[in-house]
């Protein structure tokens, strides 16, 4: 279970990662994926949901046909960790191929 003594914020996360920005009101970061269709929108949140659930760490998202918006908190430390900056690298890499 992750601490309060784990998070690096937002504002340090969006630093090494590329296209995502800080949430307004709460700790946690947010990125819209575009894809060429449902399908694809799809698939990826399949491959996101394979990875966290091994992790063991979840995503908060909203899908619209070939959009997915993602926010990614650590709920169990209040705010943004490494856990979050590794599941957003996972995702940015997965979304490229
Ligand atoms: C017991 C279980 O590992 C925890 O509840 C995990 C599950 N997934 C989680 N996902 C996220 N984003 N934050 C958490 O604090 C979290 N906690």
């Amino acid at each position: 279970m992750a601490k309060s003594s784990d998070l690096i914020g937002a504002s340090a996360a969006i630093e090494t990662l590329q296209g995502w920005s800080a949430v307004e009101g709460r700790d946690a970061i947010q990125k819209t994926f575009k894809f060429d269709d449902f399908n694809a929108a799809f698939g990826f949140m399949t491959r996101v949901a394979m990875q966290a659930e091994q992790a063991g760490h979840h995503p908060e998202w909203f899908n619209v046909y070939n959009r997915v918006t993602v926010t990614l908190a650590t709920h169990d430390a209040g705010g943004v960790t490494a856990k979050d900056t590794a599941l957003a690298s996972f995702m940015d890499q997965i979304a490229q191929e």
